[in-house]
């Protein structure tokens, strides 16, 4: 049997979505089994054998789903090859260099010993929910500036990786 992937995420407005779908995607090219799937809506890791977690960056933390997810899940997250990605910058930083974890995610990096982490970055468009996200949109700071190419690469590299296992 292929080695089934779950890529868990958690979004607000839907772009950490696509992203984790993306990922999916490539991961079912290489040859894998993995589906992209809503962090708060995954009620067991067990059927999986490795784990991509992705979150929304929201005021330096990562998205709420996605910190539950690791925090629920943490022991049998903490038994398989897990990664994780960050979705956030509203410019083209994440593409011109590595951006580091937000806090909370290095600690949980850590804790359950994930083999790495991304920053891609994010996207803001009209439509996005609540007021400090249509401020950001008003004073024309929103836009797309999520680099698939770096995001399918990644993908790839993690699904090289998991068919050498
Ligand atoms: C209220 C708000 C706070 C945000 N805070 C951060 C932040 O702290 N760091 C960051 O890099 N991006 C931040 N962003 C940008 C989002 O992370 C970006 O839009 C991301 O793509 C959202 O993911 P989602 O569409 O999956 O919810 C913020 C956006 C909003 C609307």
């Amino acid at each position: 049997m292929p080695t089934n992937v779950l890529v868990a995420y958690g979004t607000t407005n839907g772009s950490t979505a696509e992203i984790a779908e993306t990922i999916a995607g490539v991961l079912r090219k290489e040859g894998l089994t993995a589906e992209a799937v809503p962090a708060g809506a995954v009620p067991d890791v067990a059927a999986y054998d490795a784990v991509v977690v992705g979150g929304g960056l929201y005021a330096g933390h990562w998205h709420k789903a996605a910190r539950r997810f690791v925090r629920h899940h943490g022991k049998a997250l903490a038994e398989r090859p897990l990664w994780f990605f960050s979705s956030g910058p509203l410019d083209p930083s994440a593409s011109e260099r590595d951006i580091p974890p937000v806090p909370g995610v290095k600690k949980a990096m850590d804790r359950l010993d994930a083999a790495e982490h991304v920053t891609f970055g994010g996207c803001l468009r009209e439509g996005a929910k609540g007021w400090v996200a249509r401020m950001i949109l008003r004073d024309g700071k929103g836009g797309d500036f999520r680099d698939f190419e770096r995001i399918e690469a990644w993908a790839a590299k993690i699904g090289h990786e998991l068919t050498l296992v």
